[in-house]
């Protein structure tokens, strides 16, 4: 079991793809970021790939910058977020449902305490763009 856990912000057209968790009994039903630890002698893209495969069936992801801090999880784990972008459907493999979240929907989903400390990021990253202030 690796140090740290890599988390994908998978994102499109304004939304983050939710993933409800099965286990433990503690976390089911409530909603992550798919991913998972990064193994020996991966790197971080590489292993959220891996993860992104094995958890959704996506095959061709670009994974791209970090969001929000590193977020210290129980067991001295870390937990760090990266955008990834993909124009494949996922398919729930071991979660048991997936919900697309936009910026508005956000703080109300019950997600895994550790990933509220991303949501400010999120927000950010999901927010409409302001309506222009320039002169028509
Ligand atoms: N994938 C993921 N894990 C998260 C998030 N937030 C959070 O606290 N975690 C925790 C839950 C788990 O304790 C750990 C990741 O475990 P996992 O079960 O998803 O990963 P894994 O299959 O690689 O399992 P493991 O053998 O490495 O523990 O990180 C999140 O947004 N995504």
């Amino acid at each position: 079991m690796g140090h740290v856990v890599v988390g994908a912000a998978v994102v499109r057209d304004g939304r983050v793809l939710a993933a409800r968790r099965t286990r433990p009994a503690a976390a089911a039903g409530r909603w992550e970021l798919p991913g998972g630890g990064v193994e020996p002698g991966e790197d971080e893209a590489t292993a959220l790939a891996r993860e992104l495969r094995e958890e959704l069936a996506l095959d061709a992801v670009d994974v791209g910058e970090r969001v929000g801090p590193e977020v210290a999880l129980p067991g001295g784990r870390v937990l760090r977020i990266r955008v990834c972008r993909t124009d494949g459907e996922p398919t729930a493999l071991e979660h048991d449902a997936l919900r697309w979240v936009d910026h508005d929907e956000l703080d109300g989903v019950d997600w895994l305490d550790a990933d509220r400390a991303v949501l400010p990021d999120l927000a950010a990253l999901l927010r409409p763009p302001a309506p222009s202030s320039a002169p028509s």
